[in-house]
């Protein structure tokens, strides 16, 4: 695993108080770059760019997020496990975005509640991995901000001009979100992992993350005292944290009471990411602590990362099945506590891709290969989001979940 110790000034141009509080801090998953000169002036190219959202759309997202707290709201996040720079044309984010917009839909009729819209988007390109060494014995793939996908020791060597390219890939997918928006005369909010910190730290511009609306931690960079953690603090964007099956009510509540000191409605979403056996049995107590501690969050499903297998032929899949118990369990959780299902993050695409098993289609593990088109984790198709969603509206219509949330 690549880790690196903050040195005390490696970030010109960073807000200097958030340069004090990360050095000497440990940040998990980062690019070992060849060259630290060449990372010094991307970083820098960087700070001079133009950040690529708005404070005041940030703080907006935040009073929807705090309406989805409150339990008047829901929310879903969901596009790309890994964007790339091939793939950033208008039909594909055109036709994740509709995706996302179909399935709020069908859960805003469902519940008689509106529905706040987060793509995976716009600078979801850094990817954290389990393993350093990929089976061909080559770095494992960390996303197209840091090196190609290619099978070959060239293109897996880290080249920090490419955060120059995610930044402007993301600059162009935003005026496709702006203009979906637009025309769907709806708001739409980008959000990504805040993984790669050569990137996010120069886009830090007075106390905002500017490099997307919601920026999350994932699962193996949320250690407290980590970077990550640290850089989390000092943002005044909605920010979300993965919570995964190994984390305990002390590590949750250690965790808020980090990133929402204030108590702040929309302020922190944490997202839970178990595997379909084993949400009902770790969730609940996570939920009550850190109700019983007072802090309005909200509480998300993403029934994509715990129910991820590997199929006889090597390819990450997951089955639509999984999926579905994952956030059945997620409900009945809620249910169980009076606590409010804040909804979902998936990952999905609109394009007709034969990545998850089953669903409608029976998707069987000998057709993955067939349009088995993600640069990293399994995606739900079109349809197999839209069935996913149909199925949790089913549930929101047996069980309203109009009303307060859980009382803290
Ligand atoms: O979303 C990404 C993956 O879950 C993450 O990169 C880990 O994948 P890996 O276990 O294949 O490394
Ligand atoms: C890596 C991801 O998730 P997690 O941190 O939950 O594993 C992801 O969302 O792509
Ligand atoms: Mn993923």
């Amino acid at each position: 695993m690549t880790k690196m110790t903050m040195t005390s000034s490696p970030y010109g141009g960073v807000d200097p108080g958030l340069a004090r509080s990360l050095a000497g801090r440990t940040a998990q998953q980062q690019p070992r770059w060849p060259d630290e000169q060449e990372v010094r002036e991307v970083r820098e190219a960087l700070g001079g760019r133009a950040p690529l959202v708005a404070p005041a759309e940030v703080d907006q997202l935040t009073a929807r997020l705090a309406e989805v707290a409150a339990g008047r709201a829901l929310l879903l996040q969901g596009g790309d496990c890994a964007e790339t720079f091939a793939g950033n044309t208008p039909e594909h984010l055109r036709a994740n975005l509709r995706v996302l917009l179909h399935c709020a839909t069908l859960l805003e009729v469902a519940s008689a509640l509106p529905v706040v819209h987060v793509g995976r988007i716009a600078g979801q390109y850094a990817k954290p991995r389990s393993r350093a060494l990929g089976p061909d014995g080559l770095p494992a793939y960390r996303g197209d901000i840091v090196h190609g996908a290619a099978a070959d020791a060239a293109a897996r060597r880290p080249d920090p001009r490419r955060m120059l390219t995610a930044y402007a890939g993301a600059q162009a997918a935003l005026t496709v979100v702006r203009a979906t928006a637009a025309e769907s005369r709806t708001e739409l909010f980008t959000g990504h992992e805040a993984l790669l910190l050569d990137y996010e730290l120069p886009l830090v511009r007075a106390g905002y993350g500017l490099s997307g609306h919601f920026l999350w931690i994932g699962e193996r960079t949320r250690d407290l005292d980590g970077a990550h953690v640290t850089l989390a603090r000092h943002l005044a964007n909605p920010v979300g944290v993965k919570v995964g099956p190994g984390t305990t009510p002390a590590q949750v509540l250690a965790l808020a009471a980090a990133l929402d000191p204030d108590r702040t409605p929309g302020r922190l979403t944490l997202i839970s990411r178990m595997g379909a056996d084993r949400v009902t049995g770790v969730l609940p107590p996570l939920v009550e602590a850190v109700a019983a501690a007072g802090h309005p969050v909200v509480w998300l499903c993403d029934p994509m990362h715990g129910n991820t297998q590997v199929a006889e032929s090597g390819l990450k899949t997951r089955h639509f099945d999984r999926i579905v118990a994952e956030v059945e369990g997620y409900f009945a959780v809620h249910r169980a506590l009076g606590s409010h299902p804040g909804g979902l993050h998936l990952e999905f695409t609109g394009d007709d891709v034969t990545e998850c098993l089953g669903g409608r289609e029976d998707l069987r593990e000998d057709q993955l290969p067939e349009r088995y088109l993600t640069a990293c984790d399994p995606r739900l198709n079109g349809r197999q989001s839209l069935d996913l969603t149909r199925l949790v509206a089913e549930i929101l219509l047996r069980r309203p979940v109009r009303g307060d949330a859980v009382r803290v």
